[in-house]
């Protein structure tokens, strides 16, 4: 079974590998391909329900998805992305939520987009058993706040908070910490305060490993962060035989014998 422990001591080694999933057969696939950590962002908002933003996913959505993707998995460690409003507002409900995706949908920890206020929440969730990974810097939760995805900790003062709520969530028990479009310098004096690997988006280098969302990766999202590389080009694969499709319908060559059968046996109904 694949556990945080084993998060824990790729640090340092080697270069963790993470990437978001969402549903069965990505899950296959990034399972395959020794993926470390399998984020069911709530990303999902994006990628797959034609949101804007992550604001609208709900706790139902997340869950269906983190369903489907710990079926499919045998081997990488599966993190739910805790969405909008589903932990930090109540104590006990945002454990229920948490509880919720180890207990009925198979995730092995979850994902905090992090402030003052889950720090506390870390310790209680760490304590019941449930692995936190904590995220700081760019939080799309707070785009409203934000107005954007702008870079977060370009400034002395950002830095400094970022760092600060970095330790305090280690020392709450986070097993690791996601850190999203800060620069590089930043994550890397992050990364060396910290015992905790760190996992960067659009932080550099430097993190103990790196994630990004798959779509973005294999070149299936119509848009991408400056931030991510498109290592493929599914959005073109798939246009192209779907293209192909309709024309063989509208031509007339498909469905092709080998497509249909016959019932000898059947007279003419009409
Ligand atoms: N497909 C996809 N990939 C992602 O990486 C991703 C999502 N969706 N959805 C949730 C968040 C949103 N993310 C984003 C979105 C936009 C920028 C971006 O364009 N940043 C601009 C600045 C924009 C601003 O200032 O408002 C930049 O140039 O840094 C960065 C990260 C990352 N996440
Ligand atoms: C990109 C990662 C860190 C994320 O939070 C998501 O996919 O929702
Ligand atoms: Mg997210």
């Amino acid at each position: 079974m694949p556990t945080v422990r084993d998060v824990r001591a790729k640090s340092g080694e080697e270069p963790i590998t993470m990437l978001t999933a969402y549903d069965a057969p990505t899950a296959e696939i990034v399972d395959e391909a020794d993926v470390d950590v399998i984020l069911v962002g709530d990303s999902v908002g994006n990628t797959s329900l034609g949101y804007e933003t992550t604001l609208p996913v709900t706790v139902e959505d997340l869950a269906r998805h983190v369903g489907a993707v710990s079926r499919s998995t045998e081997d990488a460690l599966v993190v739910a992305d805790m969405p909008f409003l589903s932990i930090g507002v109540d104590e006990a409900d945002s454990i229920e939520n948490a509880g919720r995706m180890l207990k009925d949908e198979g995730a092995h920890a979850v994902k905090l987009e992090c402030g003052q206020h889950t720090v506390s929440l870390t310790e209680r969730m760490v304590q019941l058993g449930i692995p936190v990974m904590a995220h700081l810097g760019l939080t799309p939760q707070h785009v409203n706040q934000y107005g954007g995805y702008p870079r977060q900790g370009t400034d002395q003062d950002g830095a400094e908070r970022i760092l600060e709520l970095a330790r305090a969530h280690e020392n709450a028990g986070a097993f690791s910490l996601v850190l999203e479009h800060v620069p590089s310098n930043l994550a890397a004096d992050v990364t060396d305060a910290l015992d905790i690997p760190t996992i960067g988006i659009g932080a550099g280098p430097d993190c103990d490993g790196q994630v990004l969302v798959v779509d973005d990766v294999v070149g299936l999202s119509a848009w991408s962060p400056s931030f991510s590389k498109q290592f493929g080009t599914v959005r073109r694969e798939m246009e192209s035989a779907i293209d192909e499709y309709v024309s063989a319908v509208e031509s007339g060559s498909f469905p092709a014998p080998e497509h249909s059968h016959e019932a000898d046996d059947l007279e003419d109904l009409y």
